[in-house]
C-alpha cells in the first residue's frame, strides 16, 4: 500500500517538510531558521506556534489536501533513554517532550507538532529513532566522576539511516560492519558503530566532543566555571548550546558565509574552518581507538559535508584510518518515512514509550 504520510523534521536551524506517498516523495520544503529569528523565543517550546503555522503554510503553498494522510511523523526529542525504532505519540510521550525530561531541544517539537496534526485528521502520530536512542557499551558510560554517567544524545536517526546506505554502498548489511560515523549540521556527534550498535558517542548536547557551527563542544572545564561563576544558568547554556562553535567566533552558523568570509581574505575565518575539521578530525580518530582498529569505513554526513574544501580537510586528517564514505546532508525525513511506513503497512509494531 503506498500510504502518504506528512514528515516534520524540527532541527536547531531549520524545520524540514515533507509528503511521501509509499517510498515516494512528493514534495520537500526546507526552511531555514537565521539565528536572530530563532533569538526571539526564549523557550523551545514559544517556537510551537510559530514553526506548525510555517509548516501548513508548506502545506497549503503545495496545494496538498491533509486529507489524504495516513499518519504525521516527527522526529523524535529529548525524552528518557530508549531503544532504536518507531513509537506511538501518547499523552506521557508528549508529556516528556514538553517537559524536556532530557532537556531541550526544537526537535522536542517534532513529536508534538506531528501530534497537533494528526489529531486534526483523526490519524496516527509518530516519532522514529529520537535523539535518546542508547546503546552505550558499558565502559563509555564512565564521565570520570561516581557523581555523573555519561548519557547517549546524538542524531540517531541520521546516524542509524547513513550507517544503513553506507553498508548498502559496501554490498552488505549495516548490522555486519564497523563504522566511524561523524554527523556534521548545525551540532556534531562522531560515533562508533559496531555491528550495528553505537557503542559511544559524544553527546552532541553536553558540552562534549568537537565544537560545530552553533555548540562550543567539550572546554576547558575549569576556566570555564571561573568565566561563568557569575552568570545565570540560561546564559552558561547558550554560551555551550545556540552560541558556540562558529557562532561565537564568527557571529554566523552558516559554513556557507564562512566560505565566503575565507574567499574574501578573511584570516580568522580561516582559521575558524581549520580549527573545526580539526576537532572533528581528533574525535574521529578517537572513536577508530574504541573499534580497535577494525573499520569498514569513517562516514561523513550532515549539512558541512556540502562543502568540499572542509571534507577535504577532514579527509586529510583521517583518510589513512579507514575508506572514506561521503554522505552530504542527511536522510532523516526519509528515515522517519520509512519507519512510518513499516508500522502502517504492519511490518512493525509501534513501539510504545
Ligand atoms: N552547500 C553548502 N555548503 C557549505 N555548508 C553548507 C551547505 N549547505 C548547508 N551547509 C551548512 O550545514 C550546516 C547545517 O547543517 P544541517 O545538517 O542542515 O543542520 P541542522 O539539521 O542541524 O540544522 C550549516 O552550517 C550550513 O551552513
Ligand atoms: C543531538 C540532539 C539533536 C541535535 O543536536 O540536532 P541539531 O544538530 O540538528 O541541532
Amino acid at each position: 500500500m503506498n500510504f502518504e504520510t506528512l514528515v516534520i523534521n524540527p532541527g536547531s536551524t531549520s524545520t524540514k517538510v515533507a509528503v511521501y506517498q509509499g517510498k515516494k516523495q512528493l514534495f520537500q520544503t526546507n526552511l531555514c531558521h537565521p539565528i536572530e529569528e530563532i533569538e526571539k523565543y526564549p523557550q523551545i517550546s514559544d517556537q510551537f506556534d510559530f514553526r506548525t503555522q510555517a509548516i501548513l503554510k508548506v502545506v497549503e503553498e503545495q496545494s496538498y489536501d491533509l486529507n489524504r494522510l495516513s499518519a504525521v511523523v516527527g522526529r523524535g526529542g529529548l525524552l528518557r533513554p530508549i531503544e532504536s525504532g518507531t513509537y506511538e505519540v501518547t499523552e506521557k510521550l508528549k508529556e516528556d517532550l514538553r517537559l524536556g525530561v532530557s532537556g531541550q531541544h526544537a526537535c522536542n517539537l517534532g513529536g508534538l507538532i506531528a501530534d497537533e496534526i494528526a489529531q486534526k485528521y483523526q490519524i496516527p502520530s509518530y516519532i522514529v529513532d529520537p535523539v535518546v536512542v542508547d546503546e552505550l557499551q558499558p565502559l563509555a558510560r564512565f564521565s570520570g566522576t561516581e557523581a555523573l554517567e555519561r548519557s547517549s544524545i546524538f542524531h540517531a536517526l541520521n546516524h542509524k539511516a547513513v550507517g544503513r546506505i553506507a553498508a548498502e554502498k559496501q554490498g552488505t548489511d549495516y548490522d555486519k560492519q564497523n563504522y566511524v560515523i561523524a554527523h556534521l549540521g548545525g551540532g556534531v556527534s562522531v560515533a562508533s558503530h559496531e555491528k550495528g550498535r553505537v557503542v559511544d558517542v559524544n553527546n552532541a548536547l553536553g558540552g562534549e566532543g568537537p565544537f560545530s557551527p552553533e555548540r562550543a563542544g567539550g572546554v576547558p572545564v575549569y576556566h570555564f566555571m571561573q568565566l561563568t561563576k557569575e552568570w545565570p544558568q540560561d546564559k552558561i547554556y547558550k554560551t555551550l548550546v545556540g552560541k558556540g562553535g562558529l557562532v561565537s567566533y564568527l557571529g554566523t552558523n552558516d559554513l556557507r558565509v564562512v566560505e565566503q568570509l575565507i574567499a574574501e581574505g578573511d584570516q580568522k575565518a580561516k582559521l575558524v574552518f581549520d580549527a573545526m575539521a580539526y576537532q572533528i578530525s581528533k574525535e574521529i580518530g578517537a572513536n577508530c581507538a574504541v573499534l580497535k582498529g577494525k573499520i569498514d569505513a569513517i562516514v561523513l554526513t550532515g549539512g558541512l559535508c556540502y562543502s568540499d574544501s572542509f571534507v577535504q580537510s577532514i579527509t586529510e586528517y583521517v583518510s589513512w584510518m579507514a575508506p572514506i564514505i561521503v554522505v552530504p546532508g542527511e536522510d532523516e525525513m526519509g528515515a522517519l518515512n520509512q519507519g512510518a511506513q513499516r508500522v502502517l503497512a504492519k511490518i512493525e509494531h509501534a513501539k510504545q514509550y
